[in-house]
């Protein structure tokens, strides 16, 4: 069964934000059909301004301004050379931290997203605001190209990963990091949409010690997701149905963890800003 475009489309009701279908296309002729387009080209506060204008009367899935500067803060404290994005959608948040990553003498931002269609609108979008030759959009799932960049010896180490695509994704996808070896002492976790539509297994999960990650470890390796306390539209978005994680994974328990909430002031989400501090020695 092929992935699903997008989550289930709720008709919009008088003075909704439109949720049409096709509105990330519309988008990109909204943008491109600027007629001071010139002024535009090179500019990534432009481009994000009139994704910002276009989203005032349509839903769109992007971090958006309040929580986007709680991760441009952290690029600013880590300065990470290579910065990684779990689902980059039509580009917003590629093109908010690719620009803060380059700002602050970094290399390479990698966004990985599952749409073929939504990488293709975003690269249109990463290349008027100029940064065509630092971001990379990776299409494909999140845990196979994690696999792949690992793999390759592109990304031997998270300095700071902006988790934000399918929710049940983001802890087998950090045990499959934490698996390779890849999170260490210094690493950063931005994890949206923690409290809308929110993520009870993730938040369990970040939060517990090394005493209770060994306890859950006893059970062995899983290919599962945990999906406990989410919405069922929200485990049915995105992934076909039935989807298994593509690898069987363990994590590493013995990665100690601080985790803060982060909730901008008159926003009804939030980011969980996860610090590894070190590694407990010892057998689980
Ligand atoms: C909330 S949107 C991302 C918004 C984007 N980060 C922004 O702020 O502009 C979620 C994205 O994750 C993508 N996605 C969902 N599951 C995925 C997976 N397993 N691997 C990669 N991308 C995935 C979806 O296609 C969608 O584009």
């Amino acid at each position: 069964m092929p992935p699903r475009a997008s989550p289930p489309q709720a008709h919009s009701r008088p003075g909704e934000r439109s949720r049409e279908a096709g509105r990330e296309a519309k988008l990109l002729h909204f943008i491109y059909g600027q007629p001071n387009l010139e002024n535009i080209r090179g500019s990534p506060q432009k481009v994000l301004d009139l994704m910002n204008e276009f989203e005032t009367d349509h839903h769109m899935m992007t971090v958006g301004m309040s929580k986007g500067k709680i991760v441009t803060d952290l690029i600013d404290e880590i300065k990470p050379k290579v910065m990684i994005e779990l689902g980059c959608y039509v580009g917003y948040s590629a093109i908010l931290f690719g620009d803060a990553v380059r700002r602050n003498g970094g290399a390479r931002y990698l966004s990985l997203e599952l749409n073929p269609e939504w990488a293709a609108i975003a690269n249109m979008l990463i290349e008027l605001a100029g940064l065509r030759d630092f971001v990379r959009v990776i299409v494909g799932r999140s845990d196979e190209s994690l696999a792949q960049l690992y793999l390759s010896g592109e990304v031997t180490r998270i300095e700071l990963l902006f988790l934000d695509h399918y929710k049940p994704a983001y802890t087998t996808d950090l045990k499959l990091c934490e698996h390779h070896g890849m999170i260490r002492p210094g690493s950063v976790l931005a994890a949206d949409n923690v409290l809308y539509p929110g993520n009870p297994p993730y938040l369990e999960y970040v939060r517990s010690s090394v005493q209770q990650k060994r306890e859950a470890a006893k059970r062995g390796p899983t290919r599962d997701y945990g999906v406990e306390g989410m919405r069922e539209r929200t485990v049915a978005s995105f992934m076909p149905e039935g989807d298994k994680p593509a690898f069987e994974v363990m994590g590493n328990p013995n990665l100690v963890y601080e985790s803060v909430l982060r909730q901008p002031v008159g926003e009804r989400d939030a980011i969980e800003v996860t610090r590894c501090v070190g590694v407990q020695d010892g057998a689980w």
